[in-house]
């Protein structure tokens, strides 16, 4: 006898009242999505808990992925049997012993949600601990803290044994909360901004900007990895490639050096605001951590985000440098953002940025620049690929537009 499903449980999810049902329907479609190369499974979806009937497939390379879905609190290798206590004891014993029980201590918790099966919780304890004391040799009880919880649920339709929990990713399943866009550079902090919002339920599209020949293809080539680590998490991810060169030139020779920076910066987040309308996000995401460079202290933050009213969101604003680096390298993206290819903003970076910067003089600075017509060009020549991590990660170069 073998595990023969994996039961889940749900994060917090469960406090979400009558919306419920579409976040279990998302996250059923989003474990089946990334659960593609297993075609014998089968999911069982109710309101509390979702089942993966594993029909013949392994179970480790399935628990490595579920690792990455957010809105699993936690899941756990389970069997099924009648409810009939000579079944459950067989069923418990031999979920034990795929454990490496020896030298371990064990504890029976039972739990009768069907009340018509005859034994109450505390004697099918009895009866099931007293049996795998039995049947084993060197495992010994403990109900205060054991090595090894055997959970038994009587429910209606059968009775269910799991030995051991596993941690899940926790967050919203991705996309009940909407869609983002996710402004990303090929440092640290924005990959890391994206995990954030998709942990609680984003759907998220990358913008990147780019600006050839003072960026290379390898720059591009970066962000292109930093965007497929992230589909891990987020299934098929959208990335916009803007082509910015000519903004920033027009930026670098009409506005003063100390004010340039300020003025790239409301450029990049007009042009990803035209490409949230046109994919219908309701959101920008952005890496930025208050007070960290010139470009994220207060003030300036105040004149860049003066261009839109859409919300901007900044997962990492509280954050230290070095939680967002112990993020980067639980999720994998560290080691491709410290590359050392160049990027746009860094290319251009004037000096002495202003840290203060002046609405009125960013404004009057620009009104001597006739830049509409350049973003309009930029917006008009992105191009976008989709990533998906599940599909064999082949890059499809789409122009949506
Ligand atoms: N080339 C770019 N393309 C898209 N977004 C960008 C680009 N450069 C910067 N951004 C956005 O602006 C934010 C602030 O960038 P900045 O370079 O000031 O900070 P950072 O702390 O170095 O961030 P990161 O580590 O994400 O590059 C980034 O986190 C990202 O969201």
């Amino acid at each position: 006898m073998k595990y023969d499903r994996i039961l889940i449980r749900y994060g917090e999810m469960t406090t979400k009242g009558k919306n419920r049902n579409i976040f279990v329907r998302r996250l059923k479609n989003n474990i089946a999505r990334k659960l593609q190369a297993f075609p014998r499974i089968k999911i069982e979806y109710m309101r509390d808990r979702m089942y993966i009937l594993l029909n013949g497939e392994p179970h480790e390379p399935i628990i490595d992925k579920l690792k990455t879905v957010f809105g699993i609190h936690s899941f756990s290798l389970a069997m099924k049997c009648e409810n009939d206590l000579a079944a459950i004891k067989e069923t418990a014993l031999a979920a034990v012993r795929q454990l490496p029980y020896k030298g371990k201590t064990f504890k029976v918790s039972a739990r009768r949600v069907d009340k018509q099966f005859p034994y109450r919780s505390d004697e099918l304890n009895h009866e099931v601990g007293a049996h795998i004391l039995r049947q084993t040799e060197d495992l010994t009880v403990n109900v205060r803290q054991p090595d090894i919880d055997v959970r038994i649920e009587v429910r209606q339709d059968g009775t269910y044994v799991t030995c051991h929990d596993i941690f899940g990713a926790g967050g919203l399943p991705v996309g009940t909360s909407g869609k983002a866009m996710l402004m990303l550079s090929g440092g640290i902090d924005s990959p890391v901004a994206g995990y954030l919002a998709m942990k609680r339920g984003l759907e998220i599209e990358a913008v990147h900007f780019f600006s050839p020949p003072f960026t290379s293809e390898r720059a591009k080539q970066k962000v292109i990895d930093l965007v497929r680590k992230l589909t891990a998490y987020g299934g098929k991810i959208k990335l916009h490639i803007v082509p910015f060169t000519e903004v920033q030139q027009a930026i670098y020779q009409g506005v003063p050096n100390e004010y340039s920076l300020i003025s790239t910066r409301r450029a990049m987040l007009k042009i990803t605001d035209a490409l949230r309308r046109r994919q219908r996000g309701l959101a920008i995401v952005t890496g930025e951590s208050l007070g960290q460079v010139a470009s994220q202290t207060l003030e300036s933050m105040y004149v860049i985000n003066e261009v839109t009213n859409t919300p901007v969101l900044r997962p990492l604003i509280s954050m230290d440098k070095m939680e967002i680096i112990e993020i980067a390298k639980q999720i994998d993206t560290h080691d491709i953002s410290i590359l050392p290819y160049e990027d746009c903003c860094t290319i251009f970076t004037p000096r002495a940025p202003k840290t203060k910067p002046k609405k009125e003089k960013v404004l009057q600075h620009e009104s001597q620049l006739d830049l509409a017509p350049l973003l309009e060009k930029a917006i008009n020549e992105t191009e976008t690929i989709v990533i998906d991590e599940e599909a064999g990660q082949a890059d499809e170069f789409t122009a949506l537009f």
